[in-house]
């Protein structure tokens, strides 16, 4: 099977856990939108989507499935989204596609995180994909700075900005042993809107895409 043939069956197996009447948390990526053409399957079934981006906010809208504000929600059962990587206590690596902030928002207000991935992403230690930072942009050289204190190595993704008009750092050459303590450390950063590290609050749920077909991990299992 191809990667994206991995990705299409995670996002189909995702549909399983959006209950009918409620809205749903959607991500963003190329995962993502193979769960988007799924939910268009239930869109009249659901009441609407809380979006990640205006990449997948663009795709619920032209299939059909309403948009709504954050803000107008008071309870989010499920969010489903990608990762670039993820470990077995289900903390993981996001912003490959430059959403994290607004992704670690939605996935701070659902009651449950269910990662769709292809068996690439599974990793022991995160790190070996660069770690996206989002940063406001007069920050940039001096969180750079800090990056490299920390041990790592920062290159600023050229051409990229994000929803929130902000730049992303791609960190290389970090092994990251402790995920929760560098999460809390790189946030503190004046200037850092938040780092694609997903620790304090990972994954309750992953569908992984195999050769051998879907295999579902829960957090703590
Ligand atoms: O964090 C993300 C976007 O900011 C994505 O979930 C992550 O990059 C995985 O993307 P894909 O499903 O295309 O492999």
């Amino acid at each position: 099977m191809s990667r994206d043939e991995l990705k299409k069956a995670v996002g189909q197996a995702a549909l399983k856990y959006v209950r009918p009447g409620t809205v749903v948390g959607v991500g963003t990526g190329s995962t993502v939108a193979h769960f988007i053409d799924a939910l268009a399957t239930m869109k009249h079934d659901i009441e609407g989507a809380v979006s990640s981006s205006e990449d997948s906010t663009a795709k619920l809208l032209a299939c059909g499935i309403p948009v709504i504000d954050l803000n107008n929600v008071d309870q989010l059962s499920v969010y489903v989204d990608g990762a670039d990587e993820i470990n077995p206590q289900m903390q993981m690596i996001k912003g490959g596609g430059a959403a994290l902030t607004r992704e670690k928002i939605i996935a701070a207000v659902a009651e449950q995180f269910i990662c769709i991935a292809d068996a690439s992403k599974q990793v022991d230690v995160l790190g070996h994909f660069p770690l996206p930072v989002e940063v406001i942009p007069m920050a940039r050289a001096y969180v750079a700075r800090e990056l490299v204190k920390m041990g790592g190595l920062p290159e600023y993704r050229q051409h990229v900005v994000t929803d929130n008009g902000n730049i992303i750092l791609d960190v290389y050459n970090l092994s990251i042993v402790n995920p929760a303590e560098l999460e809390r450390k790189i946030n503190a950063l004046p200037g850092v809107v938040t780092v694609g590290l997903f620790a304090a609050r990972g994954a309750d749920v992953a569908l992984i895409g195999t050769e051998g077909g879907v295999i579902t991990l829960k957090k703590g299992v």
